[in-house]
């Protein structure tokens, strides 16, 4: 069964980063046009240079990112330039050694506009080349080869690169958890009808795209309200999630079963024909038919109707498709519960067979 519940978190990060980068364009426009000022000034010409360069890119960047739909590639083309421009500033002889304080920006934004691995990345690389321009400018200088400066400057920067490290993974990992809940469904742990609608429209499709069939079943446990009347709503719960349990077993990893509210259920079957999601849907009804909940000396069967539809011949959307499967839940159900029903022209090929 697809367990791939937290689907969309790199996309639910892209406007929380997409605000840090709108923030630092403005910033670096800014910072880019001060600094310049003062470098020219100071006759400074090449850092002054870039610093009006790196500010004309963020004015563009600015345009360029409030369009995109490929945000990734934008964070990078902002963020290897200025870390390389930022290098370049700590490489310039006239600038001061105050400028190597820019470098505990480096873990910080690099976290904040790529996340923990992209991010842990670009934080070691640039940090690094920091390290090695500063030895470079500074070897022979004894205040600055003392052991006490090097490892208070080191230890910082190891300090900053480490919460911005732990933080993000913390961060992601609250934000894959709230993700997961918020597309499961907190009795039974299938997905719930956000998650089941965000994967119907992806493996349409992709069924379009390749070609490919896809069908999907929705069933409902049979009598299920004498089961909450005779063993409480408690026995009833712990039904459903046995009978979960026994739908996840049987499904296919690439298969998608939901629980769409109270006792019915939905299950997406990717490149599969209507003939075959009708043997898995027999198969289903079967197992839950033969495998009652056990517990201590009570013993509660269960049975369900299921109707199932196809892409192609029973519509294009969601909605056809639920109502088609819908339409054959309730013939099962008409005809004595307990069965599974498909398009009619199934049964008159079968007879006619
Ligand atoms: N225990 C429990 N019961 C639920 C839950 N959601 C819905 N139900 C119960 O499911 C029962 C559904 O009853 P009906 O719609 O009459 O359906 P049924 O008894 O299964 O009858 P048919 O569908 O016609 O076979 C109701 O008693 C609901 O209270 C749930 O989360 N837990």
């Amino acid at each position: 069964m697809n367990d791939n519940i937290p689907l969309s978190a790199r996309a639910h990060a892209q406007p929380h980063r997409k605000a840090v980068l709108i923030a630092l364009l403005w910033i670096t426009m800014a910072a880019g046009a001060v600094f310049a000022t003062l470098n020219l000034r100071a006759g400074n010409l090449p850092l002054a240079v870039v610093e009006i360069a790196m500010a004309s890119y963020s004015l563009f960047l600015m345009w360029a990112v409030r369009r995109t739909r490929h945000l990734d590639r934008w964070l990078l083309a902002y963020s290897l330039p200025f870390f390389s421009a930022m290098m370049f500033a700590l490489y310039v002889p006239r600038s001061t050694v105050s400028v190597f304080g820019w470098i505990l920006l480096v873990p910080i934004l690099s976290h904040l506009l790529h996340g923990r691995k992209l991010g842990l990345a670009i934080s070691l690389f640039f940090t690094g080349i920091g390290a090695v321009i500063f030895l470079f400018r500074f070897h022979d200088s004894p205040l600055y080869m003392e052991p006490i400066p090097l490892l208070n400057m080191g230890i910082l920067t190891l300090c900053v690169l480490t919460f911005s490290h732990v933080y993000e993974v913390s961060r992601e990992r609250s934000e894959n958890k709230l993700l997961r809940l918020a597309r499961t469904d907190f009795l039974t742990g299938l997905a719930n009808r956000v998650m089941f609608e965000e994967m119907f429209e992806k493996e349409k499709h992709r069924a379009q795209r390749e070609l490919t069939p896809l069908s999907l079943i929705l069933l409902d446990l049979d009598f299920f309200k004498s089961v909450n009347d005779r063993y409480g709503h408690e026995m009833g719960d712990r039904v459903l999630v046995h009978v979960a349990r026994l739908i996840r077993k049987r499904l296919r990893l690439s298969d998608l079963a939901c629980r769409f509210g109270g006792e019915e259920f939905a299950i997406i079957l990717p490149d599969t024909h209507i003939r075959q999601a009708m043997a898995v849907a027999e198969q289903l009804r079967a197992t839950v038919a033969d495998h009652p909940l056990v517990d201590e000396d009570t013993t509660i069967k269960q049975t369900m109707s299921l109707g199932v539809a196809e892409i192609g011949p029973d519509g294009s959307t969601l909605e056809d498709l639920l109502a088609q499967a819908d339409e054959r839940l309730y013939m099962a159900k008409g005809k004595g519960r307990n069965q599974v029903v498909g398009p009619l022209w199934i049964d008159t090929e079968t007879a006619d067979a």
